[in-house]
């Protein structure tokens, strides 16, 4: 299922970002988008998700459910079980089998623990395989790989290659390889003029 998006705007506190971004994402394909910090990457990607609204061009998808996302909140419920939080998950979606989840994200020796007593990387774990239980062929992540040990980001790129090899798209914006073959798409030309003159990293000010 392709996503395609055309002369997207996109803006956060009411301020434009990013201005004229177009790109497709095929079947099988795997879209990194890359750019400094504070350029409209996760701005982006909300948009996508359906998080908050563009302000100037579309996002055409084939189907209005075919995004999965996972943003930098993990979304899990601390008192329930890794095997809990994906069952209910995998109830929101329709989708009833959590074992490959389980399975794919390293997760079985954990499956009875609650999730709020997991490591960083464990809730991060946990975090993406609810992707594998929605059945929702477009993928849009954001930074997946924080808190990843080594083992873990290889876990996570076999995970999504076999959803492209199953002829799922992702959207990912991250900095690091994740040993996909991927297309990489730098956001900096598409900086939105009312953001150029804010041409610094906020995070060092
Ligand atoms: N609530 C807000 N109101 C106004 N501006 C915001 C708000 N939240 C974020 N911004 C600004 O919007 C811009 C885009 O932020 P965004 O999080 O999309 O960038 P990013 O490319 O994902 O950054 P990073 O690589 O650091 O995650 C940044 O300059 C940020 O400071």
């Amino acid at each position: 299922m392709s996503l395609k998006v055309v002369d997207l705007g996109v803006a956060r506190g009411g301020v434009p970002v990013l201005e004229g971004v177009n790109f497709a994402a095929d079947p099988g394909e795997a879209v990194v988008l890359t750019g400094p910090n504070g350029v409209g990457k996760t701005t982006l990607l909300r948009t996508l998700a359906g998080l908050q609204p563009p302000y100037a061009g579309k996002i055409i998808l084939p189907d209005a459910e075919a995004i999965a996302y996972a943003g930098h909140a993990d979304g899990i419920k601390a008192v329930l079980s890794v095997r809990e939080n994906l069952s209910f998950w995998a109830r929101v979606y329709g989708h009833g089998d959590i074992q490959p989840a389980l399975e794919g994200f390293g997760l079985i020796d954990l499956a009875e623990r609650p999730a709020g007593n997991l490591s960083a990387g464990q809730k991060r774990r946990l975090g993406l395989a609810r992707l594998a239980v929605t059945g929702r062929p477009i993928w849009v992540l954001d930074e997946p790989t924080v808190s990843l040990d080594k083992q873990s980001v290889a876990m996570f790129g076999a995970a999504v290659r076999r959803h492209l090899d199953g002829g799922g798209t992702a959207v990912i914006a991250s900095h690091i390889d994740m040993g996909l073959p991927v297309r990489v798409i730098d956001m900096t030309p598409f900086r939105a003029r009312a953001s150029v003159s804010r041409q610094y990293d906020e995070a060092f000010l």
